[in-house]
């Protein structure tokens, strides 16, 4: 059946450097498609923007990066939302949902120094910029010796205080750093056994008004679905641990011919103490394997961790 476009689409996203390549990429993609509809991306800065001096997940966490962004859908003056997948809570607000999931980028993370080519390399004391939990329980437990402190900011935020001497090396996800044209900032990628992805990473998302259902047709062709079934399968295992970025977690899922593997991982912010899962199954259930890898998780204390990780949060 052929779709026919409305004259005009408008896509919200926030202002940053790659939220907006991210929008410019779905806007380039749905022109190609359907090039006698006239797109506009309609930038806005939300609160999660706005908040650069306290832990995240301490303010109200994920939601904080898409409210304004639905607010505007709900108000009509957009039509979707283009969001990195990564920062859209587990439950969206009752009255929206996902369209598509887009081909995923790499979902490494990525490790950024001037001076030191891998996180082997660093020197005891060394100090390392992340204000992900999971980034940190993870080099907490590999690296003891090197000394962790909170980063903040957008991509170019955070490489500029790289680059003023405030850290010997950061990790980003090395997604943002290709989509942006920076991969020589790239000194190594940090494979999935070292550190596992967090769920989605690497991964855009398309949002809109559920009842929309002029734009899920429209947007189909855009959905990629080896990702979409990976991401569901991690998305799964976040929500049975609350869904929240309070918890050190990781959850990354491959699929190849119709077959899924699932890792996944929780643990102490000090990383002293870690569950971990890995597991196959079929990609078109992916849910099914994502509450096998938390059960399993379970099994492996995951529940006393992250009672650890509250009791630490509150002390
Ligand atoms: N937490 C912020 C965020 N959300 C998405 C990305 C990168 C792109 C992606 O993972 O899709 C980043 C930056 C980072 O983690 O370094």
């Amino acid at each position: 059946m052929k779709v026919s476009p409305p004259a005009k689409l408008v896509i919200a996203s926030r202002e940053s450097r790659l939220a907006m390549w991210q929008a410019e990429h779905v806007r380039a993609r749905l022109s190609a498609l359907y090039p006698q509809c006239s797109i506009e991306i309609l930038g806005m800065t939300t609160k999660g923007d706005q908040i650069l001096d306290r832990t995240l997940s301490k303010v109200g966490g994920k939601g904080l990066f898409v409210k304004e962004l639905e607010v505007a859908m709900e108000e009509r003056r957009a039509d979707l939302a283009v969001h990195s997948l990564k920062d859209v809570p587990m439950e969206l607000p009752e009255g929206f949902r996902l369209a598509a999931v887009l081909e995923r980028e790499d979902p490494r993370d990525a490790f950024v120094s001037n001076d030191f080519a891998s996180l082997d390399d660093l020197p005891a004391g060394a100090i390392v910029g992340t204000s992900s939990l999971r980034r940190q329980a993870l080099i907490a437990a590999r690296y003891p010796h090197l000394e962790i402190r909170p980063l903040r900011g957008n991509l170019d935020t955070r490489l500029g205080k790289l680059d003023r001497g405030e850290y010997a090396a950061i990790i980003l996800a090395a997604a943002g750093l290709k989509r942006l044209g920076l991969p020589q900032r790239i000194r190594a990628l940090i494979e999935p056994e070292q550190s596992l992805p967090a769920p989605g990473q690497g991964a855009m998302a398309i949002e809109i008004l559920d009842g929309r259902d002029d734009l899920l047709e429209l947007l189909a062709p855009l959905n990629h679905e080896a990702t979409a079934q990976a991401v569901s399968a991690e998305r799964t295992v976040s929500r049975v641990f609350g869904g929240s970025c309070q918890i050190p977690l990781a959850a990354f899922a491959t699929v190849e011919s119709g077959a899924m593997r699932l890792r996944a991982m929780v643990a102490t912010p000090d990383g002293k103490r870690i569950a971990t899962a890995d597991a196959n199954g079929p990609a078109n259930a992916p849910d099914a394997l994502g509450t096998q890898i938390a059960t399993t998780l379970q099994g492996q204390g995951a529940d006393d961790i992250l009672a650890a990780c509250k009791a630490m949060d509150a002390g």
